[in-house]
């Protein structure tokens, strides 16, 4: 009798909205802010954003953590038409992770009309039955509302014409933070029910040392990048506490390579007399020691990996 009495209040009473934890991923063309997105969603500079596509080549993930849920956002590369067997790779990389998801978001600007690029990516995800797709209109700062009302228009338009049902259209600004909280209280009903897959803290699970190698590479980017577009990858080879150092004083060193293609592509890089290695190192021991929290010693070695983007062993190695 008991026991009927208590399951019988149990089940009158309101329930605690259950706990809730996934994937999410965010899908787009290079620059439409995905990454943006992920650091305002998650309040700190986890991926790497810059002005030029395809920087994202490593699947970071950043995590929100809230009371009654917990959001795991996956960044994955631009998908894009391959013309390499590394594009062949991240798209590959792209298509395995939008399957794994718990929902789909599909970044496209607001100030850019849909173009081709969307296009491609959007029959792909009209392929995906599986998971959710949610719309996101990013960069709403830039433009006007009327603006923004065609592009909402156009997005509904696209998933009629392909198939595609979103489960919502969002507007919002990373940079502006607008509409980005809503965004994940869209996303989390989305998510199934289950404890945290985390521990509270945990921001990004990405490994120290490909933070560290992505933060290198764009330094190593800056201002090259018509020159050198995606030619250059890096590898850190080592980090270790450097000995006999008081423990107050601590160093850390840290040993990378940095890969170019071409024997032509070393003094781009390098600079006259080292002048620009010597700033990129600078720069991005600047951001490692951020990363870190302790002064870092950084070590940087240019070195030629031929054609690496087209050799399936030299891919490996690089961690693709
Ligand atoms: N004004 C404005 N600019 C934004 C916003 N979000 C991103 N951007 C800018 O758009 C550019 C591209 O943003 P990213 O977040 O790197 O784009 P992405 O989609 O991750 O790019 P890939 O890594 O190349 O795929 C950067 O210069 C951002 O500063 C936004 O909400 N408003």
């Amino acid at each position: 009798m008991n026991a009927m009495s208590v399951r019988t209040q149990s089940s009158e009473q309101p329930a605690e909205a259950a706990h809730r934890a996934g994937f999410a991923c965010f899908v787009g063309r290079p620059n439409a802010g995905k990454s943006t997105l992920t650091n305002a969603l998650v309040g700190q500079k986890v991926a790497i954003t810059a002005n030029q596509p395809q920087t994202t080549r490593h699947t970071v993930r950043g995590i929100v953590h809230r009371p009654d849920a917990q959001l795991i956002l996956v960044d994955t590369p631009g998908l894009h038409k391959p013309r390499t067997l590394l594009g062949e790779r991240l798209n590959d990389v792209v298509r395995t992770t939008w399957a794994e998801v718990d929902v789909i978001g599909f970044c496209l600007p607001a100030n850019e009309k849909i173009g081709p690029g969307d296009r491609f990516i959007a029959k792909e995800l009209a392929g995906i039955r599986k998971s959710p797709k949610v719309a996101i209109v990013t960069k709403t700062d830039l433009v006007d509302s009327k603006t923004l009302a065609e592009q909402l228009i156009a997005i509904d338009q696209m998933g009629k014409e392909l198939g595609i049902e979103w489960a919502q259209i969002v507007p919002v600004s990373a940079t502006a933070n607008k509409q980005v909280d809503l965004l994940a209280d869209l996303l989390i009903p989305m998510l199934p029910e289950g404890p945290a897959l985390y521990p509270e803290g945990d921001l990004t699970d990405e490994p120290e040392q490909i933070m560290i190698a992505e933060f290198i590479r764009e330094a190593a980017l800056e201002g090259v990048r018509d020159e050198l577009p995606h030619s250059i990858a890096v590898v850190v080879e080592e980090m270790l506490p450097r000995e006999d150092r008081p423990a107050d004083k601590p160093l850390l060193d840290i040993h990378a390579n940095v890969y170019i293609e071409r024997p032509s592509q070393k003094g781009i890089i390098i600079g006259p007399k080292g002048k620009r290695l010597k700033e990129v190192g600078i720069k991005s021991r600047r951001q490692i020691e951020a990363l870190l929290g302790t002064p870092v010693f950084l070590d940087l070695h240019v070195k030629v990996a031929k054609d690496w983007q087209r050799d399936p062993k030299q891919l490996r190695r690089l961690g693709f």
